[in-house]
């Protein structure tokens, strides 16, 4: 592949005629400048100075009459830029398409490229407007400094020798700290795209995280790496401190410079007006140009050239998996599997949604979890998988606080899904690599045959962007029934499959001798449970659906609702 960088510049150089017009437009608007100095040296040395005033007056009333043809030709600088960067543009665009399709042609398992063309798509966005900044900055720094000298020049040669130096010396400093800007600024975006990724990635398993004990180091991990993208920020903020020293340097020490030596060029016979008006080329020339150049430079010129190098096909490449925690290996528990002992818990100052709560499960018993919308399910959830921790008792799995092990391993309602390789995500709870055969007998037991891509099996590329929330829910099952949890906990998580695949999915976890807790969204599991929890405000209690039904008013309605809502 040819060096995008190199790339552009070849498309710069193809343009050179269209950047000759560029720079005579922007010649044109440059001309003010040039005349001001004049202008005001004239008005002085000839008008005011001279007794004649209305001539001073319509000297200077030129100047803003030189402005105006400078704002008609910055318009033209605008239009003859449009004709240069939009054929670089795409002319960048046609490039990576064609790569993209020559790579997927070349390896069919990059066949889901289309969030990472989105991306170089945006950058190439970024390519455009920065180039177009880059380009009329620099045409204008270039035809401001050579009408500010030029004017200099004819004005006064001394006064000319003290501003060129220190202008020369500005631009060196800029160069040289250019380089050192660029490299970091292209860390800054690295780091940035890093930390996004893997925080999307936290975010989705959030659950599955806490409750295999590894929310502390996934979090450590996190922010280790935004303190190392701060601190290239800083670094890069730093580094833009040489912005103004060489404005400094470059425009405002010229500018002392000259009021220093005021006095010993007036004796050496330069007049009051030629002295204005170096002052004029200097303050309202040089620095304003140099200004929003050096701007440019040491802002969008290190953001092109990031742009322009990650526009390369190496975007093309699949992001690393954030480290993906581990499942303790399963253990088939005898007695508790998990165990609530006078739990209480409540929102910050709100009344506890738990009081002394008692539960225990057994090892691979199957529980079924329902209860009136908003009464705790999730909470009790989050409870047993360690995102929460109880205001007052204590809650144990496996005989430890959920976040000191890692036996339990969660199905939300939405199945989250990673921009990776089927195997990956099947494998993200799991022991290892995930084994084929194992992986094929649970598909095909979950009745999830129709996501495997018959060519490229388990390492097809999974778009999350491209499944069906149901889709999404049923690699997530399978994630659950390949990961070597002990405790597997399904909240609301089949609400997008039909409900034969609740049975399915249930039969198959529980005869892997897995707990099972079950929040229900569809009542019918109760059926199939050994027991049911009722979460209700007025107090949880856990027992056989038939006992349930004989004690709990509640529990009667929640059903009755229930077979209501499905008669409908
Ligand atoms: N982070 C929170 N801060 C404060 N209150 C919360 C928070 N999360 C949930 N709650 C409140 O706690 C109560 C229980 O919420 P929870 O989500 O556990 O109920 P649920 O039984 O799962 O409800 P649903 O069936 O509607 O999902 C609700 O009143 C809810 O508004």
């Amino acid at each position: 592949m040819v060096n995008p960088v190199a790339n552009y510049l070849g498309d710069l150089r193809s343009h050179w005629r269209r950047i000759l017009v560029l720079l005579g437009w922007s010649t044109l608007q440059a001309l003010p400048v040039f005349a001001t100095g004049r202008l005001v040296t004239i008005a002085i040395d000839e008008g005011f100075l001279s007794g004649r005033p209305v001539l001073g007056l319509l000297v200077a009333a030129l100047i803003p009459i030189f402005a105006l043809v400078g704002a008609a030709a910055a318009h033209l600088v605008f239009r003859s830029l449009a004709e240069i960067v939009e054929p670089i543009r795409d002319a960048m665009v046609r490039r990576i398409v064609t790569e993209a399709v020559e790579t997927v042609a070349a390896d069919p398992r990059t066949a889901r490229v289309s969030r990472s063309l989105a991306r170089i798509t945006r950058q190439t966005e970024a390519v455009r407007g920065v180039t177009a900044g880059v380009l009329v900055e620099t045409a204008s720094m270039a035809v401001t400094i050579v009408a500010v000298a030029a004017g200099l020049a004819l004005l006064a040669g001394e006064v000319f020798a003290l501003v060129v130096l220190p202008v020369v010396a500005s631009l060196v400093l800029l160069v040289m700290a250019l380089g050192r800007l660029m490299r970091r600024q292209d860390r800054v975006y690295r780091l940035e795209e890093e930390l996004s990724v893997e925080v999307d990635h936290g975010v989705m398993a959030f659950r599955d995280i806490a409750a295999q004990g590894r929310g502390t180091h996934t979090a450590d991990e996190l922010a280790a790496l935004a303190f190392r993208q701060a601190a290239f920020e800083v670094a890069v903020a730093r580094a833009g401190t040489m912005r103004g020293l060489v404005v400094g340097v470059g425009g405002y020490f010229p500018l002392v410079l000259v009021l220093i030596c005021a006095v010993p060029l007036l004796d050496r016979g330069l007049s009051p007006g030629e002295l204005l008006g170096a002052l004029t080329y200097v303050s309202t020339g040089l620095i304003p140009a140099l200004r929003s150049f050096v701007g440019v430079a040491g802002d969008a010129l290190p953001r092109l050239v990031t742009a322009l190098r990650r526009s390369g096909s190496t975007q093309l490449t699949r992001p690393d998996m954030i480290e993906l925690p581990r499942a303790a290996p399963c253990e088939l528990l005898h007695g508790r599997a998990v165990l609530f002992e006078s739990v209480t818990f409540a929102y910050g100052e709100g009344a506890p949604l738990f009081r002394g709560l008692d539960l225990a499960f057994a090892a691979g018993e199957h529980i079924a979890v329902v209860g009136p919308s908003g009464a705790g399910k999730s909470t009790l959830v989050d409870l047993m998988c360690g995102v929460r921790e109880p205001t007052g008792g204590r809650v144990l799995v496996s005989g430890v606080p959920p976040r000191e092990n890692r036996h339990v391993a969660v199905l939300p309602q939405e199945g989250y899904v990673f921009d990776a390789t089927l195997r990956e995500n099947l494998g993200y709870l799991a022991k290892g690599t995930v084994d084929d055969d194992e992986a094929a007998r649970v598909i095909e037991a979950l009745g999830a045959a129709a996501l495997i891509d018959p060519v490229e099996g388990l390492d097809a590329r999974v778009d999350p962007r491209s499944l069906s929330p149901g889709e999404r829910q049923l690699i997530s099952l399978v994630r659950l029934a390949l990961s070597e949890a002990s405790v597997v906990i399904l909240d609301e998580a089949t609400s997008h499959l039909s409900p034969a695949v609740d049975a399915r999915i249930e039969r198959l976890l529980h005869n892997q001798g897995r707990t099972l807790i079950v929040v229900a969204h569809r009542l019918d599991v109760v059926h199939r449970a050994d027991r049911v929890v009722l979460v209700d405000t007025v107090g949880t209690k856990a027992g056989t659906h038939e006992k349930l039904l004989a004690s709990s008013q509640v529990y009667r309605d929640l059903l009755g609702d229930s077979a209501s809502a499905q008669d409908c």
